[in-house]
């Protein structure tokens, strides 16, 4: 039975394991085969995707956030980032204000 929610600690595994232990046919396989270039690739067609999806309706943007999530994640691996590592960024970035006064462009609005 599929499960309802990926688990994005769990994708990023996956998609690590996949680098370390190739699996023939597999489309993850086939993107580290390819090599950084064609992720890079990849990364950009799916942002494209994702730009010209939100002006559409939220099922495509859904459909490719989710390709864009998992494209950024073959980056990652491939780059040997962790996922931790983003989490982390994210986290010190927690509770704090944005310095609105700094921004020139916010000033003349
Ligand atoms: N989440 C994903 C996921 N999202 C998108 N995709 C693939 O991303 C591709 C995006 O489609 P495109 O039309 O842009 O690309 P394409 O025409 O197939 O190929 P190219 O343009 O790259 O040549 C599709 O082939 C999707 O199958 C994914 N492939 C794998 N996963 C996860 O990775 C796991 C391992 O997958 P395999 O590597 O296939 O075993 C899976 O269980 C999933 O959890």
């Amino acid at each position: 039975m599929s499960k309802q929610e990926q688990d994005l600690d769990e994708l990023y595994a996956m998609i690590k394991d996949r680098k370390e232990n190739p699996v023939k046919g597999s489309y993850t396989d086939y993107l580290f085969t390819k090599g950084l270039d064609k992720i890079l690739k990849k990364v950009g067609e799916e942002s494209t995707e994702v730009i010209v999806a939100s002006k559409n309706n939220n099922e495509e943007l859904q459909y490719e956030t989710a390709d864009l999530l998992y494209h950024l994640m073959v980056l990652l691996v491939e780059k040997d980032l962790p996922f931790d590592a983003i989490k982390k960024e994210l986290a010190s970035r927690e509770g704090l204000m944005s310095k609105t006064k700094d921004r020139d462009e916010i000033k003349k609005l």
